[in-house]
């Protein structure tokens, strides 16, 4: 706790701003920061003095033109924080881009702004833990110490979620009929009718499968009186290709659902020997509900997905070409799956210095270049751009989610 309270202490003195946009001689469009931190954090140590951000004083080697005020209200989060109604905010991207860290930062700023705030990872690696330097795991809510407000997490392990699902499906005739069948000498019916097992569909899952379970899990807690208090739902994400595998899977399911029908059909009038075995209706009329019902929860998050009153898609991601060109394409599919997408964040943004060193500017000309893709491309160049800076620091903890919020979240 005194730890917590020191840290706080030195977070809260310092303070950043963001000056102008920069655009070098030129080029179509370019954006750094002018970052102004107390000397107190400039003392702060990098094994790369040229990152660290610099005191006041800006200089820098591009034109000035000017774009974002410094005090513009750059992410729109008056907009973001008003209001009671509950609210879903989803941060996806590439791997490694800064989600978690976007994702915390925004939920510690909900809360200390006075809204009982959860936030939610269904990333098996517990990232949240991580980010929060505190043990969120368990897969309850846990409350998360340090901000104003009560904050909450939960973190799901989409395994483990997947293994309960299974193993209801199993008590509910999993894998009891094709035993049955197999002792009746009918292996390939048995066979077939694997097909009608939930248990053996959950084996092999399709790519998200896992992760929309675990979304289901949430929302089925989402439900119930003890959550009702959350205002504010922040939900760390997986990287991009789960993300848009798991917005198909309604379809991938009612494909499989259909399957197991018609199969079943067919078997029905097989021949009467197979009657008998349908003596085990109920138990395969369970599994087939069980899957049902799983497909029922995958449309509800799809639902969700897709409310604009309710939901927000924020896409992460950080100046390379590979990461813009993966972002375009992220926001292209959830442009034609309906979801709504506002704003863009790009992360670890070099902060402007008066010396580059050479691996400085190169990278830093890499960044110039990347930011002109998102200018200069329609899908993108259309969202609210939320810059932020690379920091010489881990952001975790609290006090430095705090301080990260601060100039994201504006
Ligand atoms: N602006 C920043 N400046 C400096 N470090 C940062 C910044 N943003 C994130 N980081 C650091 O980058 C690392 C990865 O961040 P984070 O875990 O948030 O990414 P992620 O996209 O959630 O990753 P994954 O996809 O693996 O879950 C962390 O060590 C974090 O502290």
């Amino acid at each position: 706790m005194e730890k917590t309270a020191a840290l706080n202490a030195s977070f809260t003195s310092y303070s950043l701003s963001f000056n102008k946009i920069l655009t070098p001689k030129n080029s179509m469009a370019a954006v750094s920061f002018l970052a102004s931190f107390s000397p107190r954090i400039h003392s702060l140590s990098s094994p790369f003095p040229s990152l660290s951000i610099k005191p006041k004083r800006p200089t820098n080697t591009f034109q000035v033109r000017s774009v974002a005020a410094p005090t513009e209200d750059v992410a729109g989060f008056d907009d973001m924080v008003s209001g009671k109604q509950r609210k879903y905010y989803m941060l996806g991207g590439k791997g490694g881009v800064g989600k978690t860290s976007c994702a915390a930062s925004l939920a510690v700023k909900f809360a200390n702004n006075g809204h009982h705030t959860l936030v939610v990872s269904t990333d098996p690696a517990h990232s949240l833990s991580d980010s929060f330097a505190q043990d969120l795991t368990g897969g309850m809510l846990v409350p998360v110490e340090g901000p104003d407000f009560p904050l909450f997490a939960l973190e799901i392990n989409p395994e483990k979620a997947r293994e309960e699902f299974r193993d209801a499906a199993k008590n509910n005739g999993g894998t009891g009929v094709k035993d049955f069948m197999d002792g009746m000498g009918l292996g390939m019916l048995a066979e077939q009718l694997g097909e009608l097992k939930l248990g053996e569909l959950l084996d092999t899952p399709p790519p998200g499968l896992d992760e929309a379970i675990a979304i289901s899990k949430v929302m089925q807690f989402l439900d119930s009186p003890q959550y009702s208090k959350f205002t504010r739902i922040v939900f760390d994400t997986a990287p991009t290709g789960h993300t848009l595998r798991l917005l198909s899977l309604p379809d991938f399911l009612d494909a499989s659902i259909g399957k197991i029908l018609k199969l079943r059909e067919k078997i029905a009038s097989a021949t009467s020997a197979i009657k008998s075995v349908f003596g085990q209706e109920e138990t395969r009329q369970n599994a087939a509900d069980k899957l049902e019902q799983l497909r029922e929860r995958m449309v509800k998050v799809r639902d969700l997905f897709r409310d604009t009153d309710s939901t927000e898609f924020v896409i992460v991601t950080i100046p390379t070409v590979m990461a813009v060109s993966e972002s375009s394409r992220l926001r292209a599919s959830l442009s034609k799956e309906n979801v709504p997408v506002r704003r863009l964040i790009v992360n670890q943004i070099l902060p402007p210095s008066a010396f580059d060193c050479k691996f400085c500017a190169v990278k830093r000309k890499d960044q110039m270049r990347a930011l002109d893709m998102i200018r200069n491309d329609p899908k993108l160049s259309s969202l609210k751009l939320i810059q932020s800076p690379l920091v010489d620091m881990e952001i975790r903890g609290v006090p430095a989610l705090k301080f990260m919020g601060d100039f994201v979240w504006k």
